[in-house]
């Protein structure tokens, strides 16, 4: 492996030159001495080796090849920082070598739902980046928590969740919701056929789990009958989504009764099952929060759910638990809907936007002529397609 090897004093030069009299290059240069992503051996110092600039619409894009020892998470992780010091966009990959994306424009604030292009699976838009929708494939990874302060953009989030999925999969999605917020946002789609049913309190919630547990364990007794280990791997077409918001609401602290502990103690307890076991029997959690702390977290769900999504957080160490780095902190204050995506890589988005008005359009046609308040189980037989 060729290594690029400077003395010291050079980076140190580097580093003191001011800013605006340095290229992009330069300046990514030297956020890397800043953050010390080099790898020291015996007197030697290696870092990244440049390798080519490539012009693309809209963007320039840096390749670097990584000394031995550096990992490529250790820079992705510090993308934003590489953006301040630019003053620019950027989105680091990392595939062979590391590529620095830097955009000459910001991301839209506005990506509206009607532009999102349909696409196959159980997947569903995260939302725009510079140069490409993500989607979150639940059959990939089933679990996701969402965190983010009030107003920025969480709700919406769900919405265009649950409108994607019904409108690609209306007779094989279901939905349980847990709805602490008092109940106001998801009434209005208690109603629709693909709503099992709503808690909008803690009792409520209790019971729902309970409800879900006691599927987990008939489905698992079908899946241990047929010899099946994963629903992908099955005929079974459905999927159970379970949707939690707010976490913290579900979190027993010290000031509560002993009963009311319990009470959620048991609703964690299901909700870490559910992590553990039930994504490969087809349930899928969502869990959401504006205050992500390892309390209102518990372990299970954060270790397993493998695809996380942020908006704005007020502080690194509420980014850190919500995507395991600092980041959410730093996302604009004026833009609902800015989010980070944390898988194995990084990646901002701005999500799609949607109405009630226009979830309501969209959805009108599956709305049930009597609410589904009584409904405890899932009543509708799996979908399974032997084609
Ligand atoms: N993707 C988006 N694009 C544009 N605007 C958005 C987007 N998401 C949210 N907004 C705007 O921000 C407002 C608040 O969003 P939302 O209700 O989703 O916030 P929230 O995080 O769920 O807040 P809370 O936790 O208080 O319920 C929306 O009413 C909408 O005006």
């Amino acid at each position: 492996m060729i290594e690029w090897l400077i003395p010291p004093i050079a980076i140190g030069a580097v580093a003191l030159m001011p800013t605006s009299r340095m290229n992009e290059r330069k300046i990514i240069e030297s956020c890397f001495h800043r953050l010390e992503l080099l790898v020291k051996e015996d007197d030697k110092v290696y870092v990244p080796t440049f390798k080519e600039k490539k012009k693309g619409d809209g963007y320039t894009c840096y390749v670097y090849k990584l000394p031995r020892g550096l990992h490529s998470e250790e820079i992705i992780n510090d993308a934003i920082i590489i953006e301040e010091a630019l003053k620019k966009p950027v989105e680091i990959e990392y595939n062979y070598f590391l590529h620095i994306y830097v955009y000459d424009k910001d991301l839209p604030k506005m990506f509206p739902y009607k532009d999102v292009p349909d696409v196959k699976g159980w997947r569903i838009p995260v939302g725009k980046t510079h140069r490409d929708i993500i989607y979150h494939d639940y059959d990939k990874t089933p679990h996701m928590t969402i965190a983010g302060t009030t107003r920025f953009g969480k709700t919406v989030m769900l919405k265009n969740i649950m409108t994607y999925l019904i409108e690609h999969h209306p007779e094989e999605v279901s939905f349980y919701i847990i709805d602490l917020k008092g109940g106001l946002e998801f009434e209005r789609y208690r109603k629709l056929q693909q709503v099992n049913d709503i808690a909008t309190n803690q009792e409520e919630a209790a019971i729902m789990l309970n409800t879900i547990h006691d599927n987990i364990k008939e489905r698992e007794a079908i899946f241990r009958k047929n010899l099946w280990s994963n629903i992908i791997d099955t005929p079974i077409k459905n999927r159970t989504f379970i949707i939690v918001d707010e976490a913290a609401q579900l979190t027993p602290d010290s000031s509560m009764s002993k009963e009311e502990k319990e009470l959620l103690e048991g609703c964690q307890r299901v909700l870490s099952e559910v992590a553990r076991v039930a994504g490969a029997l087809g349930y899928r959690l969502i869990y959401c929060t504006q205050y992500p702390t390892a309390d209102c977290m518990p372990r299970q769900v954060k270790m397993n759910a493998d695809g996380k999504i942020s908006f704005r957080l007020p502080a690194g160490y509420a980014s850190k638990v919500a995507i395991d780095e600092t980041g959410a902190e730093k996302l604009p204050s004026n833009i609902p809907g800015r989010g980070l995506y944390k898988t194995h890589e990084l990646k901002k988005f701005q999500s799609p936007y949607i109405s009630d008005k226009e979830m309501m359009e969209r959805l009108g046609g599956f709305m049930r002529v009597a609410p589904n308040r009584e409904k405890k189980t899932e009543t509708r037989s799996y979908t399974i397609d032997l084609g």
